[in-house]
């Protein structure tokens, strides 16, 4: 008998240019880190803002909970505070998740210099049940032109990965799964994109996920802190 080749199970790893700017990298968190991420999602999902289902000006609400660090997103702008949640401030956006969102550039544009001053300031963390989707959009609340680094963990779905000028084809399905990177920059950052499946089930609950799937966007948002207002300034009722 033949010897099975261990090929089973092994994803090519190249990052994988699906339009310029945007470049997906199979598998390229390691299981320990999908594992860190999850915790920390964990815990970012209870407080000091709880994950949501984000309600939409139209009455609607969205079948993906999302919880944000940084900035608190609601349609369609960042807040300090999450006034649509529970007037919380969101959890600071952690040093080491920079680095990592650096690397996620260096790694996908194969250019040790494209992390260079990109500092993600928010980020928006999805997480998605078996019939969550999420409709053809595009991240255009950020006021810079930086790239969104994605990563996915948990179930696979699929990811539409559309154009600049609407919502509708020509557009890429492909497939992420857990550990996949997906940046989108230059001339795709402001392409239309969407996930109009998940496939339950397909996660390793190694990563500490039982189920579902979760997505980490981080993003540039170009906004400055407003600053602190000092008890002299409230006093004399500033705003
Ligand atoms: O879940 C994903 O892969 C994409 C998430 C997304 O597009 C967003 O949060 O704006
Ligand atoms: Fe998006």
């Amino acid at each position: 008998m033949s010897a099975v080749l261990p090929l089973f199970g092994v994803r090519d790893r190249s990052p994988l240019e699906l339009a310029p700017g945007a470049v997906h990298v199979p598998g390229w968190l390691t299981l320990d880190q999908q594992y860190e991420l999850v915790e920390a999602c964990r815990s970012w999902a209870i407080g000091p803002v709880p994950i949501r289902h984000t309600r939409l000006p139209n009455g609607g609400v969205m079948s993906v909970q999302t919880v944000c660090i940084g900035w608190h997103w609601q349609p369609y702008k960042y807040t300090r505070t999450a006034d649509d949640v529970n007037g919380a401030q969101v959890a600071e956006f952690p040093a080491n998740m920079i680095e990592l969102g650096r690397r996620a550039l260096v790694d996908a544009y194969q250019d040790p210099t494209a992390g260079d001053g990109y500092t993600p300031d928010a980020a928006l963390i999805n997480f998605y049940g078996e019939q969550a989707k999420l409709g053809m959009h595009q991240d255009k609340d950020e006021k810079s032109d930086a790239p969104v680094v994605s990563l996915s963990i948990g179930d696979t779905c699929v990811f539409r990965f559309g154009n600049t000028e609407n919502r509708n084809k020509p557009y890429t399905d492909t497939e992420l799964a857990s550990g996949d990177l997906f940046v989108f920059g230059g001339p795709s950052r402001f392409a239309y994109h969407g996930v109009p499946k998940v496939y339950p089930g397909t996660g390793d609950p190694a990563t500490g996920l039982a189920g579902g799937r979760l997505n980490i966007t981080m993003r540039v948002t170009g906004l400055t802190a407003a600053p602190a207002q000092t008890d002299e300034r409230r006093a004399r009722g500033a705003s």
